[in-house]
């Protein structure tokens, strides 16, 4: 057993995000987002699943607020609809639903939970999408209105601001993968989507310091892959490379260096793709940021194989153990990842998702998800190990505080801290909740 104090200023704290959480889709003004379209779509989503309702948040956000009062974290990590907004993508403003935000914000606020604000978490209004979504630039200037408006209007309630989620997802899982919305299956539309984002990005940030100057932090959330060469072979140790390059460099080198990772950009140029930079877009990229947002959850043993995707990178299952979603247990990749980041300097950084898919379900109102605290501790104990570093890891977010739409699985695979009954919207606090909360209440974590 091992004791591991955390700093007194650390951040602890939970993460959702719209789309799986809100419900209410044709309520309160909002337009419709891509992900609306691509759940209504047969076969894109398990079973037909869908956002519609998901855990209701839209009505029932001030249960859910006194559930993360109970949990005891100081941070909530949430996303803003955009469709609420602009419900057409660039057009008029929706007062109804910047005012619902405000409701939200204001009630977190008066439980002194601080709100952490991911501008853009997937759902795009389809009204953008049908004039082209991300590949036309005209989604740029639309989302740095957006942000504008979200600016202007939370400046003073919300301090912490990421602009994007995951644009590895955004780009190449949607648009290359197929596998989220809008559901493309070409690489050149992944580089045109993953170019315009980064764009728009570096536009918001820079409007950000102009509206905020000296009021809050703002940031991108990167999901970070950590691979790991099957043998010592060059091949096996490029095909590794490619794929964490293509998570974390191929978002980060332009924020933080003002261009592309070489390699990369020259594999992609082989496969006959390249990113449509136009003038001055790498200068606007390279805004200075405060934060990053890093989300992990497992690494992989990588080969070289030709016959593997885009990148040549064939994962190796080695027989760990896994979560519910077939993802290995093996938290020493936190480790690993923070510090291959610290090429980028010793950066504020914060967990903005880990967690476990364990689908254990309620058992005489219980739900022992004893796996999961597994998992949630051997990652927290990475994150001490990182921070004894000298590493400027600042907060822990738990994805997530309670089971929702996740994407293209919909409701049958669980991250939650808090169980849901999708049928009732009846919410159990699991045993890793009641663990987590022990954590956050001490400050410090003592294994098992
Ligand atoms: C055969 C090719 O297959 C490609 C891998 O396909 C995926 C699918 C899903 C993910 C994925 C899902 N999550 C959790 C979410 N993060 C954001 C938040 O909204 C959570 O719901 N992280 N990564 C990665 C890769």
């Amino acid at each position: 057993m091992t004791i591991f104090q955390f700093p007194k200023d650390f951040r602890w704290g939970a993460a959702t995000a719209s789309y799986q959480i809100e419900g209410a889709y044709q309520e309160g003004g909002r337009g419709l987002s891509i992900w609306d379209t691509f759940a209504h779509t047969p076969g894109k989503v398990f079973d037909g699943h869908n956002g519609n309702i998901a855990t209701d948040s839209y009505h029932r956000y001030e249960e859910d607020i006194a559930l993360m009062k109970e949990l005891g974290i100081d941070t909530y990590r949430f996303s803003i609809a955009w469709p609420r907004i602009i419900p057409d993508g660039d057009g008029e403003i929706n007062r109804e639903g910047i005012d619902f935000y405000h409701r939200f914000v204001d009630k977190l606020l008066e439980a002194g939970i601080e709100p952490f604000c991911t501008l853009y978490h997937w759902d795009l209004p389809q009204a953008l999408q049908d004039v082209g979504g991300w590949e036309n630039r005209r989604t740029i200037d639309a989302f740095v209105k957006y942000a504008e408006v979200m600016f202007r209007e939370f400046t003073g309630k919300i301090k912490f601001w990421l602009t994007f989620n995951e644009p590895w997802c955004i780009a190449f899982l949607s648009n290359l993968e197929g596998k989220h919305a809008p559901g493309n299956t070409d690489l050149q539309i992944a580089l045109n989507v993953g170019h315009n984002l980064l764009v728009a990005h570096g536009h918001a940030v820079k409007l950000f310091r102009e509206i905020s100057p000296s009021d809050g932090q703002i940031g991108i959330a990167p999901n970070v892959a950590w691979a790991v060469p099957y043998s010592k072979s060059a091949e096996d140790r490029a095909a590794c490379n490619r794929n964490i390059e293509v998570y974390a460099d191929w978002f980060l080198d332009p924020v933080y260096k003002g261009s592309y990772p070489e390699s990369l950009y020259n594999w992609f140029q082989q496969a006959g793709a390249t990113p449509p930079v136009q003038e001055g877009d790498m200068e606007i990229i390279q805004q200075p940021i405060d934060l990053i947002g890093i989300n992990y959850y497992h690494p992989t043993v990588n080969r070289y194989n030709p016959e593997a995707g885009y990148l040549h990178s064939e994962p190796i299952d080695m027989g760990l153990f896994k979560t519910d979603i077939g993802w290995p247990i093996d938290s020493v990749g936190l480790y690993d990842v923070i510090h291959y980041l610290q090429k980028y300097g010793n950066i504020d950084i914060y967990i903005t998702e880990n967690g476990a898919c364990i689908n254990d379900g309620p058992e005489n109102g219980i739900v022992n998800d004893s796996m999961r605290i597994s998992y949630l501790q051997q990652h927290i104990a990475q994150v001490h190990r990182v921070i004894n570093d000298g590493i400027h890891l600042k907060g822990y977010m738990a994805w997530s505080l309670m089971d929702n739409f996740e994407w293209a699985e919909g409701y049958r695979m669980r991250f939650g801290l808090i169980h849901v009954d999708f049928r009732t919207q009846v919410r159990t606090p699991k045993e890793s909740f009641y663990w987590y909360q022990n954590v956050i209440r001490n400050n410090w974590m003592e294994t098992r």
